[in-house]
């Protein structure tokens, strides 16, 4: 689609002029209020199918210019949800190299470094992505907090390959992994609301899970995604550094947050 930023000209407060959604109700993302969150017993854990890659399985690590993002198999999938999410791809929000900061949720105004998306699309009712974006049970995200602490060992299966993406445009094929141990060992904590894209086209379309418990990686790691990659191309003369790819958090419109935890 057309050319759209996270500040400037192109920036977030100028996208629902190409891409009206943005400027829509039930918009992503959002700030946890503990007043406005609701505890729902019927929100049981989440249930990853086939999250084992084989190291035999090439995934593609590619730079878009808005963020990093790893292709996943359609058979990796969701179970327990009204229907089957099947996984497309995964994705990061960052702040910049001197402030970790840039999650694009919030919990009580507290952004944390950065925050990892899994998006999957509703592969029962819709045949690939491209045909369940704009469709209000076309997706399913997973949201992750990630904070600077300990080294995670688990992220270097891709990070250790961002400098073959430095530019936008650049792709490089990394082995399969767990995906699973991306995500914080609690898969029964987690918020869930109905939102939207956080990029253009802003389709209100994700129902929304974000897990309550953030993961860590250490801050070597986090400057491998807030210090090395650009939203130009390669042959651009002025590189532009890709930093701070995250959306404030939108008006609630009157939505409930639930949870799936009481403590
Ligand atoms: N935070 S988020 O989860 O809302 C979200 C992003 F923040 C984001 F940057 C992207 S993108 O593909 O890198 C950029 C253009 O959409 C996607 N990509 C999605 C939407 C469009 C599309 C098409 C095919 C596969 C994945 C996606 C996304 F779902
Ligand atoms: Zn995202």
């Amino acid at each position: 689609g057309g050319k759209w930023t996270y500040d400037g000209p192109d920036g977030e407060h100028h996208w629902s002029r190409n891409y009206p959604y943005c400027g829509g109700a039930f918009q992503s993302p959002i700030n946890f209020q503990p007043e406005l969150l609701r505890f729902d017993p019927n929100l049981l854990p989440i249930q990853l199918q086939d999250y084992n890659l084989s190291n035999k399985e090439q995934l593609t690590l590619s730079n878009n210019g808005h963020s990093v993002l790893l292709s996943l198999p359609s058979r990796m999938h969701l179970a327990g949800l009204s229907h089957r999410y099947s996984a497309a791809q995964l994705h990061f929000h960052w702040g910049s190299s001197n402030t970790p900061s840039g999650s694009e949720h919030t919990v009580n105004g507290k952004q944390f470094a950065a925050e990892m998306h899994l998006v999957h699309f509703n592969s029962a009712k819709y045949p690939n992505i491209s045909t369940a974006l704009d469709k209000s049970d076309g997706l399913a995200v997973l949201g992750v907090f990630i904070e600077v602490g300990e080294h995670n060992p688990a992220f270097d299966r891709f990070l250790k390959y961002v400098n073959g993406i430095k530019y936008n445009g650049q792709k490089v094929q990394v082995a399969g992994f767990n995906v699973r141990e991306l995500l914080p060992a609690r898969l029964d904590e987690y918020y869930r609301y109905d939102g939207s894209l956080t990029t253009p086209p802003c389709f209100p379309s994700v129902l929304w899970t974000v897990f309550r418990n953030p993961v860590s990686i250490s801050l070597r790691q986090y400057l491998a995604l807030a210090s090395a990659l650009f939203s130009s191309h390669a042959q651009e003369a002025a590189p532009m550094p890709l930093l701070g790819n995250y959306r404030k958090t939108q008006l609630m419109d009157n939505r409930v947050v639930l949870v799936s935890f009481q403590q």
